[in-house]
């Protein structure tokens, strides 16, 4: 007979108790053994493999799990100075695993302090652009895997809003310094002053002047007591950049100074020179001679990058073409860089977006086709080949006038080069081909031109003028080697700082979070113009330089006047793109000039009905010359946003409509005092409001959170009481895992600053190839690098929990 029910649950669940204090007891002790094997860890002895470190059971199985398991120079001569808390100045050359000699001692602190999701942003990894946080990211997630923290990516590319979210809940982020700042002075929950552990990739990089600003204002927002630890291949030790991150004699792990070359010993390095005409046909048959390899092509700007794709694009080389730079729409990149990632035979065009840490597999060769701005770039460059033992081969193009010059700067940073000569019968010329494709396709020359403009310029800004010497550059020659019919005209200001103003543009872009997924590479709208239909024709001959353009341009212009299509009047003010405050362009028509007609004027097209105009109640009509637009007025939504938005009022005591804002007497104001003096009192009552609410809000916060700490705890004794209970219960110790963030924000109370709810699209997940543990719940899975497909899997990616 089997016996009561009651009287068998009552053993099961004192063995089970027993079992749970057995294994934290287990834990506890695993702990202290570490905590003493990281204390008694001798620096000085060498250790060669991961196993010979003090590390926990999750890290060192993630590093298994990954197939790490022999360190690199960096890593073996890094980690365990890091593991002992060490501020940390590392220096390796490109491609020595740098990335892993800072993400495992991250781990290992935060694991041995116990972090949970309750003791908040334990640390931060900047990065300088996304593709390397990106990249950084899904280490992080691979060796991390059995790891219980939380960690987020916080790049832009979609709404602050939704970042805003999880980020409370973070306890490892990685992130570019401009996104983060945002957070860091806009998000309220996002709490810093418990971090840990602060790392920057790329330090130079970010230390240097582009991103001088944020990074200090970041910093302040840092504690001063955490550990520091900076890398690159082209380390900073610039006393002044080390004395603001307030490093803490710092441990300079500099593992390849000594060596004879700052560059991989793998890789083989040239040069060849090529006049300024002459390089897109050296590339081209390059690239033609090459077509079965795998090959990164630098470029000085954006604009470059477009137009070489393109151009190279329409000749139909014979191998995959892909480009990459920083104004691209977030998505796009994404696909980009996992497409080239994947690719076995392709060639990339980037700018120096792509320059530093990008891990790209297996790349055979990188063209460096635009002169380097120094030889720090030089050595990040060729970098993204030959890595980690692989081989690779580098091509430097030098127009005459470089040589001399760049070949001292490369000697100083021991760069090992040597020339070569082009095969005379491998040279091709496209250029016929390419005037003949400008003249056909304006769009093509239109951007051969702001190719040309945007290359004359990075010439003119370079600060080495004993390598770029503008005046020695045959500039006519070369814009017709790019298919223009004559060089456009430039007018050059003193005083411009290339970087300063990519970082001024990069900033605007990333300062208004929901713009970040616009095209960059399109002029920023005005509203105003978002009545108009513009074709592509339309926005060509908009762009506020036009007529810096060949004269041949300008006729094409007088000739076609239907062409012409100018909302502002004047063809300008609209193009707001980054060579706006470089180049001042004469303009042949003054504002209203005849030369240029408005669509919406009385034309003859107007006229004949194909294009119709919809008066909006008081508004600007909006004008149909399109089947598009036709559509549009069936669309009472759409048409909404035409309409304007109307003027707020608010109603007074007695029922009387007042606007918002309304100017006072002014005779009252005087009446009260001196305007200087109300202006101080009012800035002074204001601040102390400001002050005031701020406290209560930080407060009001505080204690959301607090509730909402101590309603979780509540929620994981309830937990693990009923774990107790079940058949295979007892918790994994020593660490507490704890719920994917974005399950238990749906789960929880709505939190004072956020609205939104997590997308239900980011909650699938799938799981990793290479993991070798048998998969837990799908929740917990994430998507790999290469099925990062959407910017929903990097949604997913980042709210992902490790583990
Ligand atoms: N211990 C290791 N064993 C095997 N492969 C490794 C090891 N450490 C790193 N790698 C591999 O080496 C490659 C380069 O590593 P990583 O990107 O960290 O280099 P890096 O020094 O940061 O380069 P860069 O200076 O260009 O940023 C990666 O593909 C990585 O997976």
């Amino acid at each position: 007979m089997a016996p009561p029910r009651g009287s068998h649950k009552k053993p099961a669940k004192a063995h089970h108790d027993s079992t749970r204090v057995l294994k934290r007891k287990r834990g506890q002790e695993d702990l202290t053994s570490l905590i003493q094997r990281v204390e008694d860890l001798d620096l000085k002895s060498a250790v060669k493999n991961f196993s010979d470190l003090p590390l926990s059971e999750p890290t060192a199985d993630g590093l298994s799990a990954s197939h790490f398991k022999v360190m690199t120079d960096i890593q073996s001569r890094a980690i365990n100075h890091a593991l002992k808390g060490r501020d940390i100045l590392g220096a390796a050359k490109t491609g020595s695993g740098k990335t892993l000699a800072f993400l495992v001692p991250i781990l290992e602190n935060l694991y041995r302090k116990q972090w949970t999701e309750h003791d908040g942003l334990g640390a931060l990894i900047l990065a300088p652009t996304r593709e390397l946080a990106i990249q950084i990211f899904d280490v992080l997630r691979k060796v991390g895997r059995y790891h219980a923290f939380s960690a987020g990516l916080v790049i832009g590319g979609k709404s602050l809003r939704e970042e805003q979210e999880r980020l409370g809940r973070m306890n490892i982020l990685v992130c570019t310094p401009g996104r983060i700042l945002q957070h860091l002075d806009q998000t309220a929950m996002f709490e810093t002053n418990n971090l840990q552990l602060l790392v920057m990739d790329e330090a130079d990089r970010i230390l240097d002047m582009g991103f001088q600003k944020s990074v200090d204002a970041i910093i302040d927002h840092l504690p001063v007591k955490r550990q520091t630890m900076l890398f690159s291949a082209t380390q900073t030790k610039k006393v002044g950049d080390l004395a603001r991150l307030s490093l803490q004699e710092p441990e300079y792990v500099a593992v390849h100074e000594a060596a004879a070359s700052a560059t991989p010993s793998t890789l083989q390095q040239h040069y060849v020179i090529t006049p300024l005409p002459q390089k897109l046909d050296t590339l081209w048959s390059f690239i033609r001679s090459n077509l079965k390899s795998k090959t990164v092509v630098f470029l000085s700007s954006g604009k470059q990058v477009r137009f070489v794709y393109e151009s190279l694009r329409h000749l139909q080389p014979g191998i995959p073409l892909m480009h990459l730079h920083g104004r691209q729409k977030q998505g796009g990149r994404l696909d980009i860089t996992t497409k080239f990632s994947q690719s076995q035979h392709a060639v990339l065009f980037a700018t120096d977006v792509a320059a530093r840490g990008l891990d790209f597999p297996a790349v055979d060769w990188v063209i460096q086709m635009d002169c380097p701005e120094d030889a720090d770039t030089y050595i990040h460059r060729v970098g993204r080949t030959a890595r980690y033992e692989r081989v690779g081969r580098a091509v430097l193009f030098l127009d005459p006038s470089e040589e001399k010059g760049m070949l001292q700067r490369l000697e100083q940073k021991k760069v090992p080069i040597e020339r070569i000569n082009i095969k005379a019968n491998k040279q091709q010329s496209i250029t016929h081909l390419l005037q003949n494709m400008c003249f056909k396709d304006p769009e093509l020359k239109y951007l051969g031109q702001k190719a040309f403009i945007s290359y004359v310029k990075s010439v003119y800004v370079q600060k080495d003028k004993d390598v770029f010497k503008i005046k020695e550059l045959p500039l006519d020659n070369y814009a017709s080697s790019l298919g223009l019919p004559g060089a456009p005209r430039i007018k050059f200001i003193k005083g411009d700082d290339t970087k300063e103003r990519k970082n001024a543009s990069w900033r605007m872009a990333h300062l208004s979070s929901d713009s970040e997924d616009s095209d960059a590479n399109e002029p920023k709208k005005d509203k105003k113009d978002d009545k108009q239909v513009r074709t592509r024709y339309d926005r060509m001959f908009e762009r506020r330089n036009q007529d810096v353009l060949a004269e041949h341009y300008s006729k094409l212009i007088n000739d076609d006047g239907t062409m012409v299509a100018a909302p502002s009047g004047n063809g300008a003010g609209e193009d707001a793109d980054e060579d706006a405050d470089f180049l001042s362009v004469k303009r042949r028509f003054a504002a209203g000039d005849a030369g240029l007609d408005q669509v919406d004027s009385d034309s003859d097209d107007s006229e004949a009905g194909k294009i119709k105009k919809v008066a909006l109640d008081g508004q600007d009509p909006l004008v149909i010359d399109s089947k598009r637009r036709e559509k549009l007025l069936k669309s009472k939504k759409k048409l909404l946003k035409f309409k304007g938005k109307g003027t707020k009022l608010v109603y007074d005591d007695e029922g009387n409509a007042h606007e918002i804002y309304e100017m006072e007497d002014e005779d009252q104001f005087n009446a009260r005092g001196d305007a200087k003096a109300q202006r101080e009192r009012f800035l002074a009552d204001e601040t102390e409001r400001t002050r005031r609410a701020d406290i209560d809000d930080k407060e009001l916060v505080r204690e959301k959170k607090r509730e909402k700490k101590e309603k979780r705890r509540e929620r994981e004794r309830a937990l693990a009481e009923e774990e107790a209970d079940s058949e295979d219960g007892g918790v994994q110790l020593p660490y507490i895992p704890f719920k994917d963030p974005m399950e238990s924000a749906s789960e929880s109370e709505p939190e004072p600053v956020e609205t939104s709810r997590p997308s239900k699209k980011a909650r699938v997940y799938e799981r990793d190839g290479d993991d070798e543990r048998p998969s837990k719940s799908k929740k917990s899975q994430l998507p790999s690098q290469s099925n990062i497909s959407s910017l929903q899997d990097l949604e997913a990616l980042a709210s992902g929990l490790l583990g």
